[in-house]
């Protein structure tokens, strides 16, 4: 008899993976591809979206080769956030490529929506959001401005948008169902966290037709079934699902993901925490109709400076290279890399921020490079725990933490050692799949609940918070002073 098992997508801003669990949370099988990273101009960042699908293709029929006899009970979804496909609903092709995340080509735009009397606030209140390029909405916009004929064809209700998720829903389904779900939604800057929906005034704000847009579904339920009869029983933005995966079900537990990016996520229950130190309210997840929410912190740069090091400097050949070499000095000699290099996010929201290297000297070489790259990305989660602290009035008990950056015991040490936190990374490290396989699951019963869930995660290894107070805090200080080189880099234009 075949043995019954969940599969989880895992799309990433790298690479698309696919991940079969079995009913012990355990890998069966894992496949992963890479694809292009499109940057036709400084600041701009794309990718194609038909090898969005096809990498994602191939790493689930590769995971399901490698499974063998298995009976997939149901897929669960868990997506690069924000990032935004436009595609025509009648031949199903993309009208132009996937705006990332990242990309920076609508901070204009929005510097100068934000001018507007009462704007800022009307974003904030509905959506928990800033007015930011980091979003969606802006993105979507610029494809119907800039593609000949695209706002036209989309007030005929032609076109559909979505982010990662819908796309590949569409994709799946043969076309048939155009999907999203309350995670996702709640990083467009279109949809009002409080009342549940697309918000009408949002929508005339960034002109955005209504009619572009995918239903709303819960994180976990059953949404729709493959052309192959798979149910699509979980769907979530990867760092929501990452915080699902992680445990974090009580108010107050926080996870971060050291990916591309770093992200971090604490649960607030079914309050959505307005912050006052420039963090985000986002949906957590809404399951049944009952929606919880996070407070978030976003960091646009973070396994992603390690890569840039390998990649463009040429300094290390591989990521772990880069951490050995970080761990083989006490200190980076007085350098101070900050990774601006897609402006800032959380807490200082500057898209004309662009990446500085400061206090070199002629001692100053790779290993310091490589230990101050692995320092900026323990020390701009260290200023998102402030502010969470901050807004929560409560210290973090632990926090739990994965990511491909996550490998780095230098990092997760150097992070204890700035947070003063206990550093978790747990035994499945593999937490944005496996939050996406949970959702999925519980929708088919295939898990029980929370308290299975919550039971199965497991510590690999904690680390404690060590070093002088006052070392670090001078260290955190000449990092703001970095920080504040980077700022306002790049000119605005009108
Ligand atoms: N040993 C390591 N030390 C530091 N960074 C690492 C290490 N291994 C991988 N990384 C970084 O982790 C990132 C990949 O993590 P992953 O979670 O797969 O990213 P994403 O989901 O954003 O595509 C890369 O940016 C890479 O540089
Ligand atoms: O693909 P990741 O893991 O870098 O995550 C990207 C985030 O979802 C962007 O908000």
């Amino acid at each position: 008899m075949s043995a019954d098992v969940i599969v989880a997508l895992d799309q990433g801003t790298t690479s698309s993976r696919a991940l079969v669990f079995d009913r012990d949370s355990r890998i069966v099988a894992v496949a992963q591809k890479e694809f292009t990273q499109h940057y036709p101009v400084p600041g701009w960042v794309e990718h194609d979206p038909e090898e969005i699908w096809q990498t994602q293709k191939q790493t689930l029929d590769e995971a399901l080769a490698e499974a063998g006899e298995v009976n997939v009970r149901a897929i669960g979804i868990a997506n690069q956030r924000e990032t935004v496909v436009v595609w025509d609903r009648n031949t199903g092709a993309p009208v132009y490529n996937a705006i990332v995340w990242q990309d920076r080509r609508t901070a204009d735009t929005c510097r100068k929506m934000a001018a507007e009397d009462g704007v800022v606030a009307m974003v904030g209140d509905r959506t928990g959001l800033r007015l930011d390029p980091y979003f969606s909405a802006t993105k979507a916009a610029w494809i119907l401005n800039h593609v000949e004929g695209a706002r036209e064809k989309a007030e005929r209700g032609e076109l559909a948008m979505g982010t990662v998720d819908s796309w590949l829903v569409w994709k799946l389904t043969g076309g048939k169902l155009h999907v999203t779900d309350e995670s996702n939604a709640s990083r467009s800057l279109l949809y009002n966290i409080h009342e549940h929906c697309w918000d009408d005034e949002m929508l005339e704000l960034f002109g955005i037709p209504r009619s572009m847009l995918p239903k709303v579904c819960d994180s976990s339920g059953i949404c729709g079934e493959t052309s192959d009869g798979v149910p699509i029983a979980g769907m979530a933005g990867d760092q929501q699902a990452a915080l699902f995966g992680q445990a974090c079900f009580e108010k107050g537990m926080a996870k971060n993901t050291y990916g591309t990016g770093c992200f971090l996520l604490m649960h607030t229950g079914t309050d959505a925490v307005r912050s006052e130190n420039d963090l985000l309210t986002t949906v957590a997840w809404r399951i049944r109709g009952v929606t919880e929410y996070a407070l978030e912190g976003s960091v646009f740069m973070g396994g992603a400076v390690v890569q840039w090091l390998r990649d463009e400097m040429k300094m290390v050949e591989t990521a772990a290279e880069c951490s050995e070499l970080a761990a083989s000095v006490d200190d980076a000699g007085g350098l101070f890399l900050v990774p601006a290099f897609a402006g800032l996010g959380a807490p200082h929201w500057d898209p004309y921020a662009r990446g500085v290297a400061v206090g070199m000297t002629r001692g100053t070489g790779r290993t310091q490079f490589c230990r101050a790259a692995i320092e900026a990305i323990a020390y701009q989660v260290n200023d998102l725990a402030e502010c969470m602290v901050a807004d929560s009035g409560v210290a973090l008990e632990e926090l739990r933490v994965d990511g491909g950056a996550a490998r780095s015991d230098v990092l997760l040490q150097f992070q204890a050692d700035l947070a003063q936190v206990d550093v978790v990374r747990p035994e499945v490290v593999e937490t944005t799949a496996l939050g996406a396989a949970y959702l999925a699951g519980l929708a088919v019963g295939f898990w029980d609940g929370r308290e299975e869930i919550g039971r199965r995660w497991a510590k690999e290894r904690v680390f404690d918070p060590a070093g002088d107070k006052e070392e670090v805090d001078g260290k955190v200080r000449g990092w703001r002073r970095a920080v504040e080189r980077a700022k306002h880099w790049e000119e605005e234009k009108d």
